[in-house]
């Protein structure tokens, strides 16, 4: 069984599918911290985040650790994990996400899990498990999920909240809902009230 959850930045998609896949039993798998994964290793090379064959040598050891209290991410023995979501990797994240080189070694990563797993990103519900059983898309305003993220990140509201809009952007071509995706506005819910929603659509 696998359950896809999808959405713009900071709609929750890491919360609530480790909210839901917690009272399932299963793991989960953030499919974005592959990307910020990809790009902190280019970063931190000095290379052009722009260029698929400056960037597939990097990635040669790492690996996605998916577990139902979090995921991690390993290049070779470092633990990449704490340093995958920062300002400067939100910076350059799109730009390697648009590479089709590097969506296609993410999406081998992911279809190489066993099921059962929740997962989430942009387009789990619509290119890597198109036949998943169960789909939902999150959603939220752009001011909400500023507010959001600014809980995380004692950054400037507006500022955040352009960032987040510019990168929802950039990320336009593999965000779209699945047709079959339930879709959820968060903004009126709790936290604990989307994963409710969630588990409920699953009995
Ligand atoms: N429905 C909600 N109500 C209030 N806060 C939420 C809700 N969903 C998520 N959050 C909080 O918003 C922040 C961003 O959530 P996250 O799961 O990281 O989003 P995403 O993975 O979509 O970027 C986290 O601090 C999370 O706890
Ligand atoms: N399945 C995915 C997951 C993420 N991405 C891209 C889009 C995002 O800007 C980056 C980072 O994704 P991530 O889910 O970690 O970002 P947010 O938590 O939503 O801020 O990767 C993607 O293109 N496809």
């Amino acid at each position: 069984m696998i359950v896809t959850i999808d959405g713009v930045a900071a709609s929750g998609k890491s919360s609530v599918s480790s909210g839901v896949a917690q009272a399932l039993g299963v793991p989960y798998v953030s499919s974005g911290l592959l990307y910020r994964a990809v790009t902190l290793l280019g970063l931190n090379a000095g290379a052009d985040l722009a260029d698929p064959s400056a960037l597939l040598p990097l990635l040669s050891a790492v690996r996605l650790e998916p577990l139902a209290s979090g995921n991690r991410v390993w290049n070779a023995d470092h633990d990449l994990t704490a340093d995958l979501h920062s300002t400067r990797v939100d910076g350059g994240v799109s730009t390697v996400a648009a590479l089709p080189e590097i969506r296609e070694w993410v999406d081998a990563q992911l279809r190489a899990l066993p099921a059962p797993l929740v997962a989430e990103g942009r387009d789990m519900g619509t290119n890597v498990f198109p036949h998943a059983p169960h789909k939902f898309y999150l959603t939220a305003s752009p001011r909400v999920r500023a507010e959001r993220r600014a809980r995380e990140r004692p950054e400037d509201i507006p500022a955040i909240e352009a960032a987040l809009t510019e990168r929802d952007r950039q990320d336009t071509t593999q965000s779209a809902p699945a047709p079959d995706a339930r879709i959820i506005d968060t903004g009126p819910l709790t936290l604990q009230g989307v994963i409710d929603t969630i588990l409920n659509d699953l009995r």
